[in-house]
């Protein structure tokens, strides 16, 4: 008897054709298929509910909570895929860096890198300092049935912003600062974060996740040229670890309209879009071969209702012609949105894209 024949190979096989998975990998589809960046999260009152006195970075340590967070929006969304609940930082904690996670501020690291010595803060990521991550991932795709678990990790640039700044920077100074000012200490810092991205998403797709998504937030901050030399190989590795797996890799950053192509050749199967270029014309940047995630205008969501059905129809019809394509926000779930926009947005892309 075939794997398939088993009650978990029949869910690997409903998994594996679920219509998001289908548009990662460029195939047809029954409708296009939707979920939200930051789905979880703040703007859900459950969300605020089970969150009450615990911590971000410990919520995340605990199998149980990240598998409800995981699924609260999954009920009340109608989404076509999960995220697993955690953050880009959890791999950083898990290795020992001293960060924290401040309320309406974002990660604040008590010690930045920015010397050779520093260096030496970033030893290698194994299975065991996540198990808490293998033992969720477990517990939600088993709770999940045919829906798809995306996992996901920060991106060297992104991260190493983070690292180097100490905490959120409009302008990146220090980061850039070291990037120019000692190249080789700053690809070598690059590398380190690969090699701990990539062992945090094998975790992920090892215990179970079908696609993985590579967040490069803040890399859009960059030109062309300094993004070519000094992040590409770095963002290029990550995507090369897990290129085995054979699992849908995403891509994605806030304000690359002038980095897509760069970004597609780094090696993503899927490449997201924020709302500032529309798809088709994305679509041209990044070039044949590559699905596309986006890219609907997060502020909108606060828009009527009427507002929000004409901005996701000029979404839809940006995304004709595209190869494949994952409707999307162009960036995360804004903390006061009103929930049943999303889930009214979600219910509209469907009904309108059923084939
Ligand atoms: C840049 C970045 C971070 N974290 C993340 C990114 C990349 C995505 C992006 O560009 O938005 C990734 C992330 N962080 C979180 C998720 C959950 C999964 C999902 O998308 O639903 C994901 C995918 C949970 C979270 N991560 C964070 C929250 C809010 C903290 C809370 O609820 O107390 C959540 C639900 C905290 C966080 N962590 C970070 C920020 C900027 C913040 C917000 C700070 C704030 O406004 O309070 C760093």
């Amino acid at each position: 008897m075939s794997a398939n024949h088993s009650p978990e190979g029949t869910q690997q096989t409903a998994t594996h054709d679920s219509a998001f998975l289908r548009a990662c990998r460029r195939e047809p589809v029954p409708h296009t298929p939707v979920w939200f960046m930051r789905q979880a999260g703040r703007s859900l009152p459950e969300y605020r509910k089970v969150r009450e006195g615990i911590p971000m970075l410990d919520s995340c340590m605990r199998p149980d909570l990240v598998t409800e967070i995981t699924l609260q929006p999954v009920r009340r969304h109608n989404v076509d895929a999960a995220i697993y609940y955690s953050d880009i930082v959890v791999p950083l904690k898990a290795i020992g860096i001293d960060l924290d996670i401040k309320p309406g501020v974002g990660p604040v690291i008590a010690d930045p890198i920015r010397s050779r010595a520093d260096l030496a803060q970033l030893r290698d990521l194994t299975p065991e300092d996540v198990s808490y991550v293998t033992e969720a991932v477990g517990l939600l795709t088993a709770e999940l049935g045919p829906t798809p678990l995306i996992g996901f990790a920060g991106a060297p640039f992104t991260l190493a912003s983070y690292l180097v700044e100490g905490g959120p920077s409009r302008n990146h100074e220090h980061t850039k600062a070291l990037m120019y000012g000692d190249p080789q200490l700053w690809a070598d810092l690059l590398d380190r974060l690969a090699e701990i991205t990539s062992a945090f998403l094998k975790v992920q797709i090892e215990a179970g996740a079908s696609a993985v998504q590579l967040f490069d937030s803040w890399v859009g901050a960059l030109a062309p040229a300094d993004y070519r030399r000094s992040v590409l190989p770095a963002s290029a590795k990550v995507f090369r670890a897990v290129e085995s797996y054979g699992v849908p890799r995403i891509h994605f950053g806030v304000g690359t309209g002038e980095l897509l192509g760069l970004m597609g050749q780094a090696g993503a199967d899927v490449v997201g879009v924020d709302w500032r270029v529309p798809l088709d014309e994305a679509a041209r940047r990044v070039g044949p071969g590559k699905a596309l995630q986006g890219n609907f205008d997060p502020a909108i969501l606060f828009s009527t209702p009427e507002a929000i059905e004409v901005k996701a129809r000029e979404v839809l019809d940006a995304a004709a012609g595209l190869e494949g394509h994952v409707f999307n926000l162009g960036h995360g779930v804004p903390p006061t949105t009103d929930p049943d926009a999303l889930t009214r947005l979600a219910e509209y892309v469907h009904t309108q894209t059923a084939r």
